[in-house]
């Protein structure tokens, strides 16, 4: 059996990967691909890595009919995906929304970093794609589909989602100080900012260049918080690296009080039984680092931790924006709500070089 799979924005950088990874999904027909700007065109003559691939030309969102779909992924702006999504939810499709909308459980808290929340009746019911660290929610929305109804997954942005996989395992053991700051500093590839260049990602001004930016202002703050019950203690600092795809959160955790500080070794055990069911996450071994380029055009996380000569623990997670931090995400939490293996058609390794 196969699902009939839609994407709405799929001319986007996130919603192009997702085209990429769907394309040869075994169980997701693509049957839609929307993009307003390119409608009519072709998408292997906008992409040409899609020739030979896929004859699907580009429609509009709105003229695009999904009621006889079983999934529709929505890669558009947040603001934009509230909008969209309560009529299919309506017309009995599933939604995979890889905007923010759909990711803080509290309206008022989206309001404060966003805007007044227009559909909080689904955002109530919304569970949130994280699934490593959110699998019960993931698994309550697989039982509701398979009882017939359509249910919407908020996935996770992707620096919440580096960061979170760095810090759950030590957070959730009870080794980090519950009243102190924790610090997560964090380095993105350009094609996470959208297609659309600004003057911060236009080439020249972002090639041969680092900079920070969003100190103490960006809004996947509380999104980080939520995840990790950090309530008001993240100093959260994304910064721009002259990359296409990666991400990369180097998060430095206080020691719990009173508690016998484990060495690197007992961590990577600790982190090691953390993501034991977790088949795209890897836990490096002492001393080794997660690297961008070696989860670069895949859906794997890379994950190190390290215990630092102050009782600081120090924990990195690599990811690709575009993958695990979107569209690899996306798919992972679809495999996983259609009640397939969550790598179904996410086997990818990176380039080894
Ligand atoms: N880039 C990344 O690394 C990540 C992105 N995301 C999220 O994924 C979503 C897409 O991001 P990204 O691909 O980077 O963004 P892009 O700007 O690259 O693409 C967004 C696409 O959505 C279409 N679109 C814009 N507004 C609307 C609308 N109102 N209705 C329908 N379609 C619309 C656009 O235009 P058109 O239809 O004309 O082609 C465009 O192709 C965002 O919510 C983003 O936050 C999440 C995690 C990481
Ligand atoms: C480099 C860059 O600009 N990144 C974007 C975040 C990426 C993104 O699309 O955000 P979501 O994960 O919430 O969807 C930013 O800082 O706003």
């Amino acid at each position: 059996m196969t699902y009939r799979a839609g994407v709405v924005g799929a001319a986007g950088f996130a919603g192009i990967e997702l085209v990429r990874l769907l394309s040869r999904h075994p169980k997701f027909d693509l049957a839609a691909a929307t993009s307003d700007a390119l409608a009519g065109t072709p998408i292997a003559k906008a992409y040409p890595a899609f020739t030979g691939v896929t004859d699907l030309a580009f429609s509009t969102h709105e003229d695009t009919d999904f009621a006889a779909f079983d999934v529709v992924f929505l890669a558009v702006p947040h603001k934009a995906a509230m909008g969209l999504a309560p009529a299919l939810i309506e017309a009995g499709v599933t939604v995979i929304d890889l905007s923010a909308d759909f990711r803080l459980k509290d309206p008022a808290v989206y309001e404060q970093w966003y805007a007044p929340h227009t559909a909080t009746d689904l955002l109530a019911q919304a569970a949130f794609g994280l699934p490593e660290l959110t699998g019960d929610e993931l698994a309550a929305a697989a039982a509701r589909r398979a009882a017939g109804e359509a249910v919407l997954v908020g996935c996770a942005g992707c620096y919440p989602t580096a960061t979170s996989l760095a810090a759950a395992p030590a957070i959730r053991a009870g080794l980090v100080d519950a009243a102190a700051p924790v610090v997560a500093d964090a380095i993105s590839g350009v094609t996470g900012a959208g297609k659309k260049a600004t003057e911060r990602t236009h080439y020249c001004f972002a090639n041969e260049n680092l900079e920070a930016y969003g100190v103490g202002t960006h809004r996947h703050t509380p999104e980080i918080e939520q995840i990790l019950g950090l309530e008001g203690r993240l100093v959260f600092t994304p910064h721009l690296a002259p990359l296409n795809r990666g991400l990369l959160s180097t998060v430095t955790l206080p020691p719990a009080p009173g508690v016998k500080a484990p060495t690197t070794e007992e961590l990577v055990e600790i982190y090691r039984d953390f993501y034991a069911e977790s088949p795209l996450v890897s836990v490096m071994d002492a001393g080794v680092q997660p690297r961008t380029a070696s989860v670069a055009g895949t859906v794997r996380a890379q994950v190190g931790v390290a215990a630092h000569p102050t009782g600081m623990i120090v924990a990195t997670g690599a990811i690709d924006n575009l993958g695990k931090g979107a569209a690899g995400q996306a798919v992972q939490c679809a495999n996983i709500v259609f009640g397939m293996p969550e790598t179904t058609g996410l086997e990818e390794i990176a380039d080894p070089v």
